[in-house]
């Protein structure tokens, strides 16, 4: 089969974009155990289902809608390939979508937009070895070999460990490793660690070829445990454009104080998204992936939706007057005080959403599990309290806010629950948003106990950043939080 030239990939991947489904609820997650372990750091990841087609996204397992434990915007980090001849290992992690470019070649081959051996000529098979950016329990993988067609690997498994920092030896500098197989050196160190003995996640699979319908090789595993590595086995040899490792966070929560300030559904802390009516541009998980946004790819970013009125008008506050509303579902690492909230719309200029309001819910994980399984639809009976009221969005702008009443005041019965947020997005003409940053929780932490809630995007470096940053303004902090925290009955 030749390969689609770069002009008719972009129209069969247009073509694609316009046929994405609506709306999307995962089944539940099964409980995450809050696994006392060192603090990693964040995730977010591309929207795979945006590339696919509606039918073909749906024959998907859930696990690729979690967040990307191993992306190299977290974090994640090759330490160790046996060859790069054709391409490095990094390219697997890269944040974007694979490349093909016609007639591009290296002095080594044809430039592959992702890791690819040399045709093996001595005994053994290929491997790598993967530090997860974020630590935590993995759902599953995609193995995606788009363009590797002649050249992929054939068959994969994966192996995994939970290593304390102490227990992994310092790897040289990898730089440009093009062109070259792992030296004495290198082998003496990854030898420490030994690899080949470690937990197997994924037994020895056969993988599809790069071709746009068949390069997508998901295959979702059921360990609960805490990962911090893997090694990635492909047999013998050959190419795989991305490796994508779908998992939850999992934090230390026994090392956050009573009076510390965390965001609760930044995907490091273990936040993850639940479900959400529309992620045509953008998936929303990126609302709770590390930093402000690099660009708009990197926020949440829906199509515009076409029941909106032809004129459109707006009441008295200046809030378009329009039908329905996109919404995502999120379920915090950890229960909480909410008293911050942080919207940020960074990058978005000519398609920020005209408002936006967000509602709180106590549920328990069987709770959880019948609310997704009625794919959200009963979001306005009863449980679900305001958190934020219909307020105006801004242009490419940061905004925080401060969350007062009685909201904040979570009874203890809340806390034996688990407890989800809604983001509603009150906006028709335009219905990208991108809140791409710190959610400012005053956080009162009860270990042990998960309250599923809501906050956005942690910054790295949680919470010594924000509290360095300039543009930061947590009135009154220690007080808020000890009153805070003397006004839960016990
Ligand atoms: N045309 C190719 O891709 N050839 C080889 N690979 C690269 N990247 O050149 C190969 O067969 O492994």
């Amino acid at each position: 089969m030749p390969l689609p030239t770069r002009a008719s990939q972009d129209l069969i991947l247009n073509t694609q974009r316009e046929k994405l489904k609506r709306r999307h609820v995962f089944k539940p997650l099964p409980p995450v155990k809050v696994v006392i372990q060192s603090l990693g750091r964040v995730v977010s990841s591309r929207n795979m289902a945006s590339e696919l087609k509606e039918d073909q996204a749906k024959t998907f397992p859930d696990c690729i809608q979690l967040n990307d434990l191993a992306s190299e915007t977290v974090g994640g980090k090759i330490l160790f390939a046996t060859d790069d001849f054709f391409a490095p290992a990094e390219n697997l992690l890269k944040r974007q979508a694979p490349e093909f470019k016609l007639n591009v070649f290296t002095e080594y081959g044809k430039w592959m937009d992702g890791w690819e051996t040399r045709r093996k000529r001595i005994p053994g098979h290929d491997w790598c070895i993967i530090q997860l950016g974020v630590p935590g329990v993995i759902h599953g993988f995609d193995v995606d070999t788009r363009f590797f067609t002649g050249n992929y690997a054939p068959r994969i498994s994966i192996q995994a460990a939970n290593l304390n920092q102490g227990e992994v030896p310092t790897f040289s500098q990898r730089n440009n490793k093009m062109g070259t197989a792992f030296s004495e050196e290198d082998l003496e160190i990854v030898n420490k660690l030994k690899s080949d003995s470690w937990n197997l996640l994924l037994p020895m699979v056969e993988l599809k070829a790069g071709h746009l319908e068949t390069s997508h090789n998901v295959f979702p595993v059921s360990s609960q445990q805490r990962w911090t590595h893997i090694r990635l086995n492909i047999y013998p040899d050959g190419g795989i454009a991305r490796l994508r490792i779908y998992g939850v966070a999992q934090k230390d929560w026994s090392v956050i104080g009573t009076n510390d300030l965390v965001d609760l559904v930044a995907m490091v802390n273990g936040g993850v998204c639940l479900g959400f009516s529309n992620a045509h541009f953008e998936h929303p998980r990126n609302l709770i992936g590390i930093g402000r946004a690099n660009d708009m790819g990197d926020g949440w970013e829906t199509a515009r939706r076409l029941d909106r009125p032809s004129i459109l008008k707006t009441n008295d506050k200046g809030i378009l007057q329009v039908p329905g509303c996109e919404w995502t579902i999120f379920r915090l690492g950890h229960s909480g005080v909410i008293t911050f909230i942080e919207i940020d719309t960074n990058h978005f200029k000519g398609n920020f959403p005209d408002s936006c309001k967000i509602d709180t819910c106590a549920l328990n994980q069987q709770e959880e599990k019948e609310e997704a399984l009625q794919k959200w639809s009963k979001m306005n009976e009863g449980k679900w309290k305001p958190l934020l009221s219909i307020t105006k969005s801004k242009s490419s702008c940061r905004d925080i806010k401060r969350i007062s009443g009685p909201i904040n005041r979570l009874s203890r019965g809340l806390f034996s629950a688990a407890s989800s947020i809604t983001l509603y997005m009150w906006t028709v003409i335009d219905l990208r948003l991108c809140i791409s940053d710190a959610d400012f929780i005053y956080g009162t932490w009860f270990t042990g106990k998960i309250l599923y809630c809501w906050c956005y995007r942690v910054h790295r470096e949680w919470p010594n950043f924000a509290r360095q940053d300039p543009e930061f303004r947590a009135p009154e902090e220690g007080a808020l939080a000890a009153q805070l925290y003397a006004a839960i009955p016990l």
